[in-house]
């Protein structure tokens, strides 16, 4: 369900909306004030990022409206009605399956734009023994064109699908340009939310039942912080009251990452050229792959573990006016990789981990809610995270060099990233450092506030989502 993961909690959020009033922290209390996007940093890194300006990731924050483990009716077979209910499947053939709805508020179509490129990867996928799939379907492994979210050509995002329908709603509120700054708790309960709109002077909301917290899976962890609700010793030294010590606040951060960079060069049989990944990114996704590493296959793991995220389109493409700025990439890397090859027909595909074993963390560093957050996400800390990356990517050579890919005359683009030249092109270090220097983000971050049993120590919410030891408070992320 790789495409819906959000719009679950979406749906959720509004459900319980309708039930009665109740004080809303993030989906629906929308904040929509300029810059859409804020750019956060991760901590600098000795491992990961090496390319990067810092040595650090960038996360963007979005300003905009926007497994089981032990805790029952979490399993696939529990929320995949909810999925389903949610879906409004468009494309033909795929409205009949069992595992797609229709009539639901998110519509699914494949993108319109096709570039000839993708034709030719589903041809190469085949001839090294890949299917064509429903990557959302039975089984996930094999390759496909994307399914977006998407409504007749355009974006649907969460606000259009889910908000615009029901914006009438007498029991909805919607507050633009409104920063919650904190939960309050009275004895143990939450009682509302400390909100700052258009101005300086905060003003208290009062829930008449309960607050529902969904501000994504860095600012969940820090508006709880904030409240005093987390590892008692980091809140305590940023100047915060404790309310209730939950260690796991923050802790156990996952993230999809990718191993960004990897350039194809190809005579394009399209007459009209990219604009630049990040112009036309509803264009240049529009393929998707889920394999196994020689890792699961050998640990007899049934899920895919590596995606491979085919763009039709390089860093090369734009000058560096988009997606090295998005990404963060040094000026030094830029140059000695990507000027070279300036403006010619290129694809990337980035090997993209699915089950990441490098556990993260979000700390508070102040008490003041616009101070930033301290982001760690340890990529690459774990060695056999490193080994399924190079992997993945030795697989998607391997396709790149299939009869299906040389009529397109596609080759590998070879200049080596600086720090990476010691290294022989293609070796299993020289994938390693290329990971290590060109480490992206897919901008997946989840399980700062995780859901677990009792038992489990650093679980923040139980299975009906209420954060343990506090009244009146759950948390969607
Ligand atoms: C560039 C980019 C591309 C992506 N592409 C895809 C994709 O193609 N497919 C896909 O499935 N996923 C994609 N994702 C991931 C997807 O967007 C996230 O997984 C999803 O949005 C997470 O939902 P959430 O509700 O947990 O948090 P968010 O969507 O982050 O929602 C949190 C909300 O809380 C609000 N908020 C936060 N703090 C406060 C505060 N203090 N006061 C008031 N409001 C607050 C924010 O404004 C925001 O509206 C992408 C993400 C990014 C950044």
């Amino acid at each position: 369900m790789a495409v819906m993961e959000k719009n679950m909690y979406l749906e959720s959020s509004i459900n319980r909306g309708r039930n009665g009033r109740t004080g809303i922290v993030g989906n629906t209390v929308s904040v929509s004030f300029p810059p859409a996007y804020v750019f956060e940093l991760t901590e600098p890194s000795q491992s990961s990022c090496l390319g990067l300006i810092g040595n650090q990731s960038s996360w963007p924050r979005g300003k905009v409206i926007g497994g089981n483990a032990g805790n029952k009716g979490w399993g696939y077979k529990d929320v995949l009605p909810y999925f389903m209910k949610s879906q409004d499947m468009r494309i033909p053939e795929l409205m009949n399956s069992k595992y797609h709805g229709t009539g639901g508020y998110l519509s699914v179509e494949h993108f319109r734009s096709h570039s000839p490129i993708v034709d030719s990867f589903l041809e190469a996928a085949k001839e090294v023994g890949y299917d064509e799939v429903d990557i959302n379907g039975q089984s996930q492994t094999g390759f496909t064109r994307s399914q977006g979210t998407l409504r007749d050509g355009l974006r649907c995002s969460t606000a259009k699908a889910f908000l615009r329908p029901i914006i009438d709603r007498p029991n909805l509120h919607i507050s633009l340009n409104t920063h919650v700054l904190k939960i309050e708790i009275e004895n143990g309960s939450a009682t509302g939310v400390l909100i700052s709109k258009l101005g300086p002077i905060p003003t208290l909301v009062r829930a008449e039942k309960e607050v529902v917290l969904s501000a994504g899976a860095t600012n969940s962890p820090h508006l709880l912080m904030l409240s005093g609700i987390g590892p008692a010793d980091k809140i305590r030294k940023a100047g915060v009251k404790i309310t209730k010590h939950i260690p796991g606040v923050g802790q156990n951060l996952q993230d999809h990452i990718a191993m960004g960079g990897v350039t194809y060069l190809f005579d394009s049989p399209d007459e009209s050229k990219p604009l630049g990944l990040g112009v036309v990114l509803p264009r240049v996704f529009s393929f998707d792959s889920f394999i196994h590493s020689i890792r699961s296959y050998n640990n007899d793991f049934y899920w895919p573990d590596v995606q491979l995220f085919m763009a039709t389109a390089g860093d090369n493409d734009d000058d560096g006016l988009l997606n090295k700025r998005g990404v963060g990439i040094s000026n030094e890397y830029y140059e000695q990789v990507f000027e070279p090859i300036l403006y010619q027909d290129a694809f990337t595909i980035a090997p993209l981990l699915l089950w990441p074993h490098n556990r993260g963390y979000i700390d508070i560093t102040s008490s003041d809610p616009y101070t930033s957050l301290k982001n760690v996400p340890n990529y690459f800390s774990d060695v056999s995270d490193v080994r399924t990356i190079v992997e993945g990517a030795k697989i998607e050579y391997a396709i790149s060099q299939t009869v299906a890919m040389s009529k397109i005359n596609t080759t590998i683009h070879n200049i080596p990233p600086p720090g990476c030249e010691g290294y022989a092109f293609l070796s299993d270090e020289y994938w390693e450092c290329q990971a290590r220097h060109y480490t992206m983000t897919i901008y997946h971050p989840v399980g700062t506030c995780k859901m677990g049993p009792v038992d489990d120590e650093y679980a923040v919410v139980d299975e009906r989502l209420r954060v343990r030891g506090i009244k009146g408070l759950r948390v969607l992320l």
